[in-house]
């Protein structure tokens, strides 16, 4: 779109000399100005301004609406008098907080004002003339609720009623100002008013004939500009709500950013294409008289806000801003008959012209088979019967297939003066998409290279323009993380993440890991954007019931490119979700046992999940916690190698107790002082029974191929049979009665001079087991110490000497390294580079 500003004539007689002051212009909106309490915070920051000032504003909130509303109820004889009473109090209870010494005189003034009002409504005669003056007057009353706000300082400022001065009239695309008569008529009433300040009214102005007429919908925009230029202010500050113009709608988009600066073309651009910047309208007399405009918000005047210049600023993104028309349906007229001949496309587009239908985005092939336009659709099927009735003959003839419209069309466009001679930018905005899974149903780009604009379904608007911001303003390799059991692993981890979070940030590595949701076994915590690893914990006391489909929901959120759950729960009931969030292209990274050994069913879901384009699963620290022993497996396999035998000692817990147990200290301290230091399970029965142990033989039979299952492993508990049935906390208290037999068999084995080790072995012929033995004396694992874990592969490869992994194999702060490990090799298949 190219918007060609109407022409400002130069002043005969510059304004800013007659007045001797250059000025700064300011427009504050409905919304800065809907209570006394807001009225006197923009008296404030007016007062604290040194230059003069030509301040332009709106009604106060909604009253353009209710005026509007009261003149149409008043046109068709319907009861208005309950809503003028409403608004009538409203703004004599904003006059009397805001005059309470009735200096100003303000609310007999307002009384005055709403008796005219009322006449107005109840008179018989009504034209254009009246309807503009009843729906224009909110800006009256807000310019003097203003000036009485300034109390002290408002002997210092006018207040100018638009229709004093500006005059405007009815162009062919809309409101036109008449510069030479509106300057001439602000000299005249300037001369009068000597005033350093003004307060003039948005919105409203005279015709020719002197009549009141307004500037059309967030015409306080348009008359905010036209007032700066009369007044050849240096700068225009719009204040509003929003700290500037954003990269996107931030309902829609949570990770919108605010812009710092943009060209008027780009404004204009986003603007027309749905963002609420500026109307292009308002930035036509800006752009003429290269007057700077600075949109910045009244409730955070500290905020730089968003400065449009002519000149774009260069910016880390080719694309300046994302914008999205909702409500719009494509027309599309196909026929062999259309191929080569001249005329068609005018033929078309006048016959939407004659029907008073507007068109957005036009997308024809160099085939010349079909046309395309999106239209609104509340236009598409008068759209529809116009283009068929322009192409009768056509149609009859069996030259043109017919018109068809597809509803339920929105229009993404992205635009940047940075977009113009840069390579890639549609790619990855396609990309971005396509990830997504939205499809394209027309393409646009104009020659200008400032917009790219497409049309998708209305279903896939949202998902499509979040894919399309993260693809320009997020790092790629953004993961959303969602932690699951911040128990001893679980906060170990969010130490780590804590210490790593200037490396992990989306900085100069462009990983940007993002955790945004918790839970343990009773509740969750979601973040919208972003939680501290370091208050996570504390944040989950405040959180909601726990509900997995929720939590997946919120962790896979739309707007960011990955999403990855970490289970640091040793939960059977949480591994039972992993194959669904896989496949939904949620990454997992757990040290969660329960799924590589589960039943073996869940397992080739999981594993069906990840190889039918699902996310991607790793579960290195289930087997030796920090340690690489399934990746040393793998990376033999996958080179060609074959598994042979496995033996070793795969319990850290087991390793540390039965390094220090010599009999000089009950087995059962041992085992307490193992739990405190977190290397056991959540239940030490599992390290004590052999189960721990056993899962992860069978991960490891299973990573190579073998269909092992936990029934198929002969498993010696050293946990009494008595204790085996019994809650955690009766076992714990009962832990003494393993006392004995251990000890009975320590003896035994020193007996022998040996020593006792809990070991896993599958052989070559598939048979496993784990249990308690007494090695022979040369047996390496009586060469390892504290938790040391020790897992000697047998392959084809490693036959006479095994490949052997060796180290601690237990503790959060080893096996909390192992999930990191895994989150950053998952981000590095993503294409990051930690
Ligand atoms: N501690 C260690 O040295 C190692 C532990 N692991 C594994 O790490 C996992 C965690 O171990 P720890 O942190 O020591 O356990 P922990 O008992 O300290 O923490 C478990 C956490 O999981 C949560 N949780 C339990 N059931 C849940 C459920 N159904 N839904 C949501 N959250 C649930 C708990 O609330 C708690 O926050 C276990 O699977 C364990 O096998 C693996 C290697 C080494
Ligand atoms: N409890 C386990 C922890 C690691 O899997 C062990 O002691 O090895």
């Amino acid at each position: 779109m190219s918007i060609s500003p109407p022409p400002v004539p130069a002043p005969a007689t510059p304004l800013a000399a007659a007045s001797a002051v250059a000025c700064h212009a300011h427009k504050f909106g409905g919304s800065s100005l809907a209570n006394a309490e807001r009225i006197r915070h923009v008296a404030a920051l007016l007062r604290e301004e040194d230059a003069a000032r030509i301040v332009v504003v709106s009604a106060m909130q909604g009253v353009t609406d209710a005026l509007t509303a009261l003149a149409n109820c008043a046109l068709a004889k319907q009861p208005w008098e309950d809503d003028f009473r409403a608004l009538r109090a409203r703004h004599l209870d904003t006059a009397h907080a805001l005059d309470a010494g009735g200096v100003h005189a303000l609310a007999a003034w307002l009384e005055d004002e709403f008796a005219t009002l009322h006449a107005q409504l109840s008179a018989p005669k009504r034209s254009p003339e009246w309807f503009a003056e009843v729906q224009g007057v909110g800006e009256v009353w807000a310019s003097r609720l203003l000036h009485a706000a300034l109390g002290d300082d408002a002997s210092r400022w006018a207040v100018l009623d638009a229709r004093d001065v500006l005059e405007v009239h009815a162009g062919e695309l809309g409101v036109g100002v008449d510069w030479p008569a509106s300057r001439a008529r602000l000299l005249a009433w300037r001369g009068a008013r000597p005033h350093a300040n003004v307060i003039a009214t948005g919105f409203i102005a005279r015709n020719g004939n002197g009549v009141a007429t307004t500037l059309g919908r967030n015409g306080s925009d348009y008359s905010a500009a036209i007032f700066a230029v009369l007044f050849e202010a240096r700068e225009l500050t719009i204040w509003t709500d929003v700290d500037g113009v954003l990269s996107a709608d931030p309902r829609l988009v949570p990770d919108a950013v605010c812009l710092a600066s943009m060209s008027y073309a780009e404004a204009c651009e986003l603007a027309y294409f749905g963002a609420k910047v500026l109307h292009p309208q308002t930035m036509a007399p800006a752009m003429h008289a290269g007057l700077p405009i600075r949109i910045r918000n009244t409730l955070d005047p500290e905020a730089p806000g968003t400065l449009i210049t002519a000149q774009s600023q260069p910016a880390a993104s080719p694309v300046k801003g994302l914008s999205l028309v909702p409500d719009m349906a494509m027309l599309e007229l196909t026929g062999a008959g259309l191929i080569g001949v001249p005329g068609t496309a005018e033929r078309m587009f006048a016959a939407l012209h004659t029907a008073c239908v507007s068109v957005t985005m036009i997308s024809q092939g160099s085939s010349e088979h079909s046309i395309c336009c999106v239209l609104r659709a509340d236009q598409a099927e008068r759209g529809r019967r116009a283009v068929q009735a322009a192409f009768r003959d056509a149609i009859a003839d069996g030259q043109v297939e017919g018109v068809r419209i597809t509803p339920g069309v929105s229009v993404l466009a992205a635009v940047g003066d940075g977009m113009v001679g840069t390579t890639g930018v549609s790619a990855r905005l396609f990309h971005g998409l396509a990830q997504a899974r939205v499809n394209i149903r027309a393409i646009a780009q104009g020659a200008s290279e400032r917009n790219i604009s497409v049309a998708i379904a209305s279903e896939d608007a949202t998902r499509g323009l979040r894919a399309a911001h993260a693809a320009f303003w997020l790092s790629p390799q953004t993961l959303s993380i969602g932690l699951i059991g911040p128990g001893n692993v679980g906060r170990a981890l969010l130490a780590q993440f804590a210490q790593a979070a200037s490396r992990y940030g989306g900085g100069a590595s462009g990983l940007d890991l993002r955790l945004r949701a918790i839970a343990n076994s009773r509740r969750m915590h979601l973040a919208p954007r972003r939680l501290d690893p370091g208050e996570a914990v504390e944040a989950l006391e405040l959180g909601q019931a726990l509900d997995f489909d929720r939590f997946a929901a919120h962790v896979r959120a739309e707007h960011l490119p990955h999403a990855m759950i970490v289970d640091c729960s040793g939960s059977d009931a949480v591994a039972a979700h992993y194959a669904d969030w896989l496949a939904a292209g949620i990454h997992v990274v757990t040290p969660n046992k329960q799924a590589g050994a589960g039943p073996i069913e869940r397992y080739r879901a999981i594993r069906a999940a990840t190889r039918n384009g699902g996310g991607h699963f790793r579960y290195e620290a289930t087997v030796g916690a920090g340690l690489p022993v399934i990746q040393t497996l793998r990376s033999q396999l996958d080179t060609g190698d074959e598994l042979t035998e496995v033996e070793g000692v795969f319990s850290g817990t087991l390793a540390w107790l039965f390094n220090r147990f010599d009999g000089s200290v009950p087995f059962s301290q041992l085992v307490r002082e193992a739990r405190d230091a977190g290397y056991t399970e959540p239940d030490p029965r599992d390290d004590l029974g052999g189960l721990d142990v056993a899962r992860k033989l069978v991960i490891l039979a299973r990573e190579a191929g073998r269909e092992l299952s936990l029934e198929d492993v002969e498993i010696e508990s050293l946990v009494p049979p008595a204790l085996r049935e019994v809650s955690r906390e009766d076992f714990l208290a009962r832990l003494h009665e393993l006392d004995a037999p251990l000890q009975a068999r320590l003896d035994a084995a020193k007996r022998e001079g040996r020593a006792l080790r809990y070991l896993a072995r599958l052989d070559r012929n598939g048979r496993a087991r784990v249990g308690l033995v007494s090695p022979e004396p040369n047996h390496a694992s009586l060469h390892s110490q504290l938790t040391d874990n020790l897992i000697q592969f047998r392959t084809r490869r490693y036959a006479s000497n095994p490949l052997v992994v060796q180290g601690p194999g237990a503790g959060p702060e080893v096996t909390a390294a192992g999930v990191f490990g895994d989150i950053l090799a998952i981000a590095q298949a993503l294409g990051a580079r930690p």
